[in-house]
């Protein structure tokens, strides 16, 4: 069992303040510790809880130079398409904050859902080569030091949905998906191995549209039977889980 913490906010506003601390902390923790930070970000209403790390005094406090930047999951879509979650995190963040070009690792949407997803764990691969990314003693798969979750109302994360094969995953780092229930249909995504190989996850939910998942995975809800497990129930990482929600994502606990 992963050690897992809740902290349940007021308002998106005060859990959007919550999470810019949280990160700073750990970019100055990672900083200390190897002078390197790598962060996967998802889509969805994460990045707008990211825009406090994009005002003073985190925007001129932290070491931006240290960050690595990778994706969670993305849709086969071009990256100036409004369904693309490079887009999504460029304009509502990564524009915003120095980060060096070349360490901000986008997927490429230049290629198939196969030939992108196979393209990605290549890259990742000489990643772990040049020592960018560490791999886990523990999994042997690439170990990210904060994987940045969010949430559907359905319980998928990443793009990883309820009662789909790619759940049960074990042996790429990344994959893809060509009948995802959510638009898009073609998505690419890491997969549950690298995503519970990281060190700290953070679960960011904001909203009631996902009450009835988080009281499920939190234990308070109806349990499903063990075929119907929700895709956020399958998140272990080898580090810490921290869970942040804002109280009417917190209404049904
Ligand atoms: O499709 C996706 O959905 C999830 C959840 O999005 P949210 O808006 O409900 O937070 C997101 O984390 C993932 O990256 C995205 O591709």
């Amino acid at each position: 069992m992963a050690k897992t913490e809740k902290r349940v906010f007021d308002s998106e506003e005060d859990l959007a303040v919550s999470l810019a601390k949280y990160i700073d902390h750990l970019s100055d923790q990672f900083a200390k510790k190897k002078g390197l930070f790598t962060v996967v970000l998802s889509g969805g209403s994460l990045i707008e809880c990211l825009r406090k790390l994009v005002e003073p005094p985190y925007v001129d406090s932290i070491d931006w130079s240290i960050w690595h930047i990778f994706w969670l999951d993305e849709r086969v879509v071009p990256k100036t398409h409004v369904d693309s979650n490079y887009k999504l995190a460029y304009d509502g963040f990564l524009s915003k904050v120095p980060i060096p070009p070349g360490n901000v690792y986008a997927i490429d949407d230049t290629l198939s859902a196969e030939g992108a997803a196979e393209e990605y764990e290549a890259r990742l691969k000489h990643l772990v080569d040049s020592k960018v990314i560490d791999i886990s003693a523990k999994s042997g798969f690439p170990k990210f030091d904060l994987n940045l979750l969010g949430m559907g109302p359905d319980g998928h994360v990443a793009s990883l949905f309820p009662g789909h094969l790619l759940l049960k995953e074990n042996k790429k780092w990344v994959t893809f998906i060509k009948d995802s229930p959510k638009p898009p249909p073609e998505r690419i995504t890491l997969t549950f191995p690298v995503i519970n190989s990281s060190d700290y996850i953070a679960l960011v939910v904001p909203g009631d549209a996902q009450a009835d998942a988080v009281s499920i995975a939190l234990g308070g809800g109806n349990h499903p039977t063990a075929e119907e497990t929700l895709p956020v129930q399958r998140v272990a990482p080898e580090g810490l889980l921290t869970w942040f929600l804002d109280k009417d994502a917190a209404s049904k606990l």
